[in-house]
């Protein structure tokens, strides 16, 4: 077993805090979005904005990755000379109807969260009028560069993760829903690409495409947005999980769980090596397999803490509170690396 140091991708840091929500400006070569006052109020802004006014003062300088919808690219802001990414989702015309309340929620949550927990986002442009935009009908986000990559990049190489780096990435992941869940946004798409990370080696959420304002009722219809892969019973399969009355914030538990395990074994834990991810082996897995057996190796406090992730029932399984106190993410860690890479286990 040898510890592979892999080079990280680049060094720029980046300092810039999330401006003011603002209201469309005619100078703006394309018009920021304004967020209507429906979600709690942003806390702790910081005054610094980056002042991103214009698109135009953005170069592509590479393609960062591809999602449902969009296309991510690495930028380079030609006055302040930080790079950014930004995020490009298309209106497709067929289904606008359908995609512009999400894109639109998304836009009002990115603008409002501020946690170094999460992905800042910088600027919102609805490019709808905007004639240099590449189809005439984008919505961009100007996103914090995330340097080291996704959790996804290291393990799609078959990389595992020593308990320790789990550990600290947990708590991040932790602190950054219990920051979401306490503004009453519940992410539904903790997955290994949403979960970014810095050239300091922190861990950021990202991507806010399904997530969803919590506002008293519970609602049915929205139930499977997200990655199947990665979703809770009770989001699969409601029926026979008591979707209805849920507690919707439990199913980020349930995904962060999954997560985490994935971390440890270096590959995907809900089904079996060779099993094809399609619907219905996964939504057998998930919600009619036997309890996740875990791996031997691993630590008690990391079994423990996996398992009251992994509790099918989201009745008995442990609230984000809880797990902030669990004792596997509260070990002292010595560790010495500062992006993903330096400490990815390669056997
Ligand atoms: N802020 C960022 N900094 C650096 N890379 C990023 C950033 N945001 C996204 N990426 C990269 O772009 C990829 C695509 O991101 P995007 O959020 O569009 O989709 P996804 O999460 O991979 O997939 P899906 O849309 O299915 O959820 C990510 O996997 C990541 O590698």
């Amino acid at each position: 077993m040898t510890l592979v140091i892999r080079e990280r991708r680049h060094q720029q840091a980046l300092r810039l805090s999330l401006p003011p929500p603002s209201t469309p400006s005619s100078d703006h070569l394309c018009h920021q979005i304004h967020v209507p006052a429906s979600l709690p109020s942003p806390s702790n802004h910081e005054n610094s904005s980056p002042g991103i006014k214009n698109l135009s003062d953005l170069k592509k300088v590479a393609v960062l990755g591809h999602g449902n919808g969009g296309t991510v690219y690495k930028v380079h802001h030609k006055k302040n000379h930080s790079f950014y990414a930004l995020k490009v989702l298309r209106f497709n015309e067929n289904s606008i109807g359908i995609r512009q309340p999400s894109m639109i929620l998304e836009a009002e949550i990115l603008k409002r969260v501020d946690s170094p927990f999460i992905v800042k986002c910088h600027a919102v442009f609805d490019n709808g009028n905007c004639t240099e935009a590449e189809n005439g009908n984008d919505l961009s986000f100007v996103m914090e560069y995330m340097e080291g990559g996704s959790l996804h990049d290291v393990l799609r190489e078959n990389y595992r993760l020593p308990e320790e780096a789990i550990s600290l990435l947990a708590k991040r992941v932790l602190e950054g829903l219990n920051y979401l869940h306490g503004m009453h946004i519940v992410h539904r798409d903790i997955k290994p690409s949403n979960l970014l990370v810095n050239d300091k080696g922190e861990l950021k959420i990202a991507d806010f495409g399904v997530s969803h304002i919590v506002e008293g009722r519970f609602d049915v219809t929205e139930l499977n947005a997200g990655t199947c892969a990665y979703m809770s019973p009770e989001r699969v399969d409601p029926e026979r999980w008591g979707g209805e009355n849920v507690d919707e914030f439990a199913g980020d538990v349930w995904s962060m769980g999954v997560v985490m395990l994935e971390c440890f074994l270096g590959y995907f834990p809900l089904i079996g090596p060779g099993q094809k991810p399609d619907w219905a082996t996964l939504m057998c897995a998930i919600c009619f397999g036997e309890k996740l057996e875990m791996p031997e190796k691993a630590s008690p406090e990391f079994q423990n803490f996996v398992r009251r992730c992994v509790e099918k029932d989201w009745r008995k399984r442990a609230t984000v509170k809880e797990l902030l106190h669990h004792p596997f993410v509260n070990r002292k860690c010595f560790c010495i690396g500062k992006g993903l890479g330096d400490y990815v286990i390669h056997e």
